[in-house]
């Protein structure tokens, strides 16, 4: 059995990894922090009943009565450094789905992973349609460098652009061969042509009724190219979160997509 500890367990996302692993053989719902939360039945919170594990309200105040085997982080940006340091710190693996941590902060962890001898995994999208739709950007860029993201997603989401989108600038950044033509435009409402990240312009959309959706277009001479991923519904991620909790067992190191958890 592998134990797993649920942070922000009562969030969009942690709440949907708590039923999914309480749906599964081999792992189980060791403990769960949020604060907004803490005291409360874990069940009663996620809406299965109540199943006897009360959350708490920090990963110290868990780690003190017993360590998991891995930690699965849904919470904010800007808390995810200082929890992955700590769980890292204490020698115990790490599932990261919260978006905002930058390469530096990855490094550190990855530093921090090995000298601990635990293992972690930061995946801005734990669905496999897409890891695929990443996938295949890059493919496309090699022969169609001009190239822009479009990101959509309900209005509660804290960040933008996306951890999802900004992943795939980096893998179209690296995957171009050639340069893409200059832009020319001028804005004359600023923020209208997007932001760009690794040199590829991204626009996000944030309004109610969507879930997490992408496009990214690509344009050529006489014809355009798009690629569109939809999802409807946040058990799109959860296959993507149930193997990694598996794989983060024996996987070694501290990496970044999951991609790097396919086989
Ligand atoms: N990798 C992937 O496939 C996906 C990643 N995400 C990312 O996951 C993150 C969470 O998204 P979502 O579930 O929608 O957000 P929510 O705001 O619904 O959930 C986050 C939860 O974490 C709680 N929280 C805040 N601070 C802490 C803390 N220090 N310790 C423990 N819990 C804390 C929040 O409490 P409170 O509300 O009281 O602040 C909230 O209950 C985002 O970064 C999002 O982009 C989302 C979907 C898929
Ligand atoms: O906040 C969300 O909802 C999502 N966040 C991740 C991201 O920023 O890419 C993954 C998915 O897009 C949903």
């Amino acid at each position: 059995m592998i134990h797993v500890l649920v942070n922000g367990a009562s969030g969009r996302m942690g709440s949907e990894v708590v039923r999914s692993i309480l749906g599964e053989d081999d792992l189980d719902v060791c403990g769960a922090v949020d604060p907004g939360t803490a005291g409360h039945d874990l069940g009663e919170i996620v809406g299965t009943g109540a199943n006897g594990i009360t959350i708490v309200s920090s990963l110290q105040e868990a780690f003190a009565v017993n360590k998991p085997d891995v930690v699965v982080d849904f919470t904010s940006p800007k808390v995810i450094f200082d929890n992955a340091k700590f769980v890292l710190e204490n020698g115990v693996n790490i599932i990261i789905g919260t978006t905002g941590l930058t390469a530096e902060q990855r490094d550190i962890l990855s530093d921090i992973a090995d000298r601990h001898h635990a293992n972690g995994l930061v995946a801005p999208n734990f669905s496999l349609g897409a890891v695929l739709l990443m996938k295949l950007s890059a493919e496309v860029a090699k022969y169609m460098p001009n190239v822009e993201i479009i990101e959509l997603h309900h209005n509660k989401k804290y960040d933008a652009p996306s951890g999802t989108a900004k992943l795939t600038a980096e893998k179209i950044a690296d995957a171009r061969v050639e340069e893409p033509e200059e832009d020319l435009t001028k804005e004359s409402l600023p923020g209208a042509r997007g932001g760009k990240y690794k040199g590829v312009t991204i626009h996000s959309v944030r309004l109610p009724g969507y879930v997490a959706h992408q496009e990214v277009l690509f344009g050529g001479y006489g014809e355009l190219l798009t690629l569109r991923h939809d999802s409807l519904d946040r058990k799109s991620f959860m296959p993507g979160v149930m193997m990694a909790c598996r794989k983060v067992m024996t996987t070694d190191g501290f990496v970044y997509g999951l991609e790097n958890y396919l086989e």
